[in-house]
């Protein structure tokens, strides 16, 4: 049986790290995804075989016996918690650090052990300690700001249930070999890659893995989410800083400044919560075009603006990220950071009326700097699945 199941990327218009700390932020599904391709022997028995794990983008593969997996976590997979996955308590993520540590992983790819205990408690939690093999490919950079954790929990957790009977795939996408899960379904999901986010994030909002469960453009606050109609998408060009970061200690690097300066920390993240509030209506607003497009892309380059000015009071911006930011002002464009910060992925908002010949110069004037921009289609599918 082979299963795969692939969601989105995503950038965050507005509200990062905020959002950790209760404001409202505004993010949308790009069309980039990350795909999990789930292989599960016939007859797969606990104690038997192997479990492996290819992760092509960064060329390593993986295994475990089962039986080791078994000595090591027990018998994990129980019918109950699959409906209401228990988090990972510190003793299972000892327990699984020290199955990822019996793998010897380059120290320039270190940052892949968060991703391979993530893999290791999905896959227990889910299928037990049976044999199988999961190919892990994505178009997204990693550890840039595009939720390619989120991503990769998403896509996992979206195999590794459907292929637990527990959910199931519904309707298709038009013209295409993918299929769309139900509500039920998809906040199943929804709630095991929060668990994998946790393992590789910390602390998560959970704004990443819902946005690349549900797709489209979503207000997430305090773990409610309402899905924003967006008439006309907004064309938003991405640099790719390549510095790269991680989300964990940035995510961390704020709190500790929010618990040293309490008072005005709080006041930065409500300044947050109203800039992505006042997006969110901006958003809504056009769908049903009460607001002119030029109006409406003034005000979101405007609140982006101020957001990213936010952004360097928390401490997340970085050199090249400012980089971007003089470049792009220089053509009257507004940029802010997207995701964690601390280098990695800038959006640019790209005006409609915008002249083919301007971007053209701003994105060589980027790509001189060694940055690497690319435009993305903004607010499409979620999680989706192909079962052959
Ligand atoms: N395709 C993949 N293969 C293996 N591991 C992955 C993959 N995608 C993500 N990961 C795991 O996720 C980690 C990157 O997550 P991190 O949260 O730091 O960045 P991001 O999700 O890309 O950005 P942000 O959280 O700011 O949106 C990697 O270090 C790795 O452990
Ligand atoms: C930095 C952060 O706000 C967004 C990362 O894409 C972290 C989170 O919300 O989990
Ligand atoms: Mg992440």
């Amino acid at each position: 049986m082979e299963i795969r199941a692939r969601a989105p990327g995503k950038i965050i218009l507005a509200g990062e790290h905020a959002v950790v700390h209760g404001s409202a932020a505004v993010a949308a599904a790009i069309d980039l995804y990350t795909q999990s391709s789930l292989h599960l022997p016939p007859s797969g028995e606990g104690g038997a075989g192997e479990v492996e794990v290819d992760l092509t983008d960064s060329g390593l593969a993986f295994s475990w016996p089962c039986s080791r997996l078994l000595e090591a976590l027990g018998e994990t997979s129980r019918k109950a918690e699959l409906q209401a996955p228990r988090p990972c308590s510190p003793e299972e993520l000892a327990a699984i650090a020290r199955l990822v540590e019996l793998h010897e992983i380059p120290e320039a790819k270190i940052w892949l052990s968060a991703g391979l205990s993530a893999f290791l408690y999905l896959y227990t939690s889910i299928l037990g300690c049976r044999p199988g093999k999961v190919v892990v490919s994505s178009g997204l950079p990693m550890g840039a700001g595009l939720g390619s954790s989120a991503a990769f929990s998403v896509s996992l957790s979206g195999a590794l249930l459907t292929a637990a009977g527990v959910v199931s795939a519904e309707g298709a996408v038009g013209g295409t070999e993918w299929q769309l899960l139900g509500k039920d379904h998809l906040e199943l999901v929804n709630t095991w890659a929060f668990q994998g986010e946790k393992i590789i994030h910390g602390k998560p909002s959970g704004i990443d893995n819902a946005v690349s469960t549900f797709g489209s453009m979503i207000k997430f606050k305090k773990g409610e989410l309402t899905n924003l109609k967006s008439g006309n998408p907004v064309k938003m060009l991405i640099t790719d800083t390549r510095v790269g970061r991680n989300t964990k200690a940035l995510v961390a690097g704020v709190s500790e400044r929010a618990s040293r300066h309490p008072d005005a920390m709080a006041s930065v993240f409500h300044a947050v919560n109203t800039i992505s509030e006042e997006l969110s209506s901006i958003v809504e607003l056009a769908a049903t075009d009460e607001i002119a497009m030029t109006s409406k892309e003034e005000k979101l380059a405007e609140l982006m603006e101020m957001n990213q000015g936010l952004l360097q009071c928390m401490g997340v911006s970085h050199a090249s990220i400012e980089t971007v930011l003089r470049s792009t002002l220089k053509y009257n464009l507004v940029s802010k950071l997207t995701g964690a910060g601390g280098g990695g992925c800038v959006l640019t908002l790209i005006p409609t009326l915008l002249s083919k010949l301007v971007l053209e110069k701003v994105t060589t004037e980027l790509e001189s700097h060694g940055f690497r921009c690319f435009k993305v289609e903004v607010g499409g599918q979620g999680l989706q699945i192909h079962q052959g």
